[in-house]
């Protein structure tokens, strides 16, 4: 599991390690494991170009202090001071004393930008003379010192200028910003330096590979296609019929012992997928909306009234106007929540994890924004986000494929919460098989669940 905690959590913990600490231990931990990243990522230190960005607080401090180990491994490091009186003076001094200076400005194109500005610290966007600096510097990879500076930490929200990092070197825990979008997109790939923190449970996870395979749905021995679980499709229509196939085709990868399909594509569904059973009948989740048009509405009454948890995607989150009296996940993507919430689909985008949160809070139920970073927000504030899946993701007929799949790891008995995480993850991890690289369709995704399902129990 990749945790993501907050401010005010890591605060809290490094307060208290610090106290166990020599002074400034800490802070030489970050930076020995900044300039590692640095070299890493440079591939050499000796003779490389390196520009620290310097703003007033400790971030500074850590840039500050890389900087001065790669000057002492052969590095050219020249440091540009924000706020020149409140720089860092320890790592003023180690900086000068290992042979970097202290320029008014860069000189000549560096070969990474250490961006050192704000760190935790941050309020609002990069500040006027902050963004010209970093916009004057064009293509020159950044890394960030623990987040690009100029987004919200605790919020995933961009509100200004900022720094759009190659690599972001964080330390101790990984920060909400990390994960949720677009914050998380400025961040490039996110390097973690362990600092030996206490913390407690975070305030958004990730899960990964062996997470994932720890709640996958498998068999017992004496199974038979009963007590793995049936999920029921209620989805497409005489309009959308593809939509049920593709729904179909997520739940109907084997992690159910059987799939039951109603709605008005029969023909379609049994010629594609002659393994489902076409009809009404005990179901121990049903997955409603996909395609569905007008008869959505419908759909979901005559769900709900098998008692069972429920998976509501597309055209059944237009019919939901009160919170439901049973377990359930619900699927929009981002224009779909703005019109749940009544605010603009900008305003979602811009504060994914905000939006997730309170759809949760306000229908009681799991919450399965998708995107980039799809986000699952439960009623009780726990959020995960799903960070793998490529953009080739982004094609007509995924979201069904996602709902199936959600559907079928309800009726194979994970709570909301997991049905929806899990089954994002395989989701994005299907697809990122299926592309290899490469352009997919959503019945691509489908296809390759089963393998990254074998390849996870292997
Ligand atoms: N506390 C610790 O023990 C450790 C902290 N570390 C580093 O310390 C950082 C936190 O340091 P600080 O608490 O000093 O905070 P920061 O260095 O993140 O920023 C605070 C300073 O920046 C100014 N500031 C805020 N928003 C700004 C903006 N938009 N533009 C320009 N200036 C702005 C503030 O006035 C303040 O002076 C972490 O992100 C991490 O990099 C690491 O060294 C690890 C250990
Ligand atoms: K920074």
């Amino acid at each position: 599991m990749r945790s993501a905690h907050t401010v005010e959590q890591v605060r809290a913990a490094e307060a208290e390690l610090m106290a166990r600490m020599p002074e400034g231990a800490l802070m030489q931990r970050a930076a020995a494991g900044l300039a590692y990243a640095v070299v890493e990522f440079l591939g050499r230190s000796y003779g490389a170009r390196v520009l620290l960005l310097v703003g007033a607080g400790n971030n500074g401090g850590d840039a500050l202090y890389a900087g001065a180990m790669l000057a002492g491994r052969g590095a050219g490091v020249e440091a540009v001071l924000l706020a020149p009186e409140h720089a860092h003076a320890g790592g003023l001094a180690a900086l000068r004393a290992a042979g970097g200076r202290v320029v008014p400005g860069p000189r000549s194109t560096p070969d990474v930008v250490v961006d050192g500005i704000v760190g935790i610290g941050g309020q609002g966007g990069l500040r006027p003379e902050a963004a010209a600096l970093v916009a004057g510097l064009g293509d020159v990879p950044v890394v960030a010192v623990d987040t690009p500076s100029g987004v919200d930490v605790d919020t995933g929200r961009i509100e200004g200028p900022h720094v759009q990092a190659a690599v972001t070197v964080t330390f101790g825990t990984h920060k909400v910003a990390h994960l949720v979008d677009p914050a998380a997109r400025a961040c490039g790939a996110v390097h973690l330096v362990d600092l030996g923190l206490d913390l407690p449970p975070a305030a958004v996870t990730a899960l990964q590979a062996g997470d994932v395979t720890a709640m996958l749905p498998v068999p017992e021995p004496t199974a038979h296609k009963y007590t793995r679980g049936v999920v029921g499709v209620r989805a497409g229509s005489q309009t959308y019929p593809g939509a049920a196939v593709l729904c179909v085709a997520g739940a109907a990868t084997g992690l159910v012992g059987m799939v039951r399909y109603v709605g008005g594509a029969d023909d379609l569904v049994h010629a594609t997928h002659p393994e489902v059973v076409v009809g009404a009948g005990q179901v121990q989740a049903w997955v409603v909306g996909s395609g569905g048009g007008e008869g959505a509405a419908a759909a979901l009454r005559e769900a709900l009234a098998d008692g069972v948890p429920l998976v509501l995607d597309a055209d059944a989150l237009a019919a939901l106007d009160a919170p439901l009296p049973v377990p359930a996940l619900l699927t929009p993507h981002a224009g779909e929540l703005a019109r749940m919430l009544d605010v603009d689909r900008t305003e979602v985008e811009a504060d994914q994890l905000g939006h997730a949160r309170k759809a949760a809070d306000r229908f009681g139920c799991v919450v399965l924004l998708k995107g980039r970073h799809t986000l699952v927000a439960h009623p009780d504030g726990r959020v995960r986000a799903t960070t793998v899946g490529p953009p080739w993701l982004a094609t007509a007929g995924a979201g069904d494929v996602l709902a199936g799949l959600c559907g079928s790891l309800l009726a194979a008995g994970l709570d909301p919460f997991d049905a929806g995480s899990v089954g994002s993850w395989l989701h994005g991890a299907a697809a990122a098989a299926a592309s290899a690289g490469g352009p997919l369709q959503a019945g691509d995704v489908a296809a390759a669940l089963p393998r990254v399902c074998r390849a996870l129990l292997a």
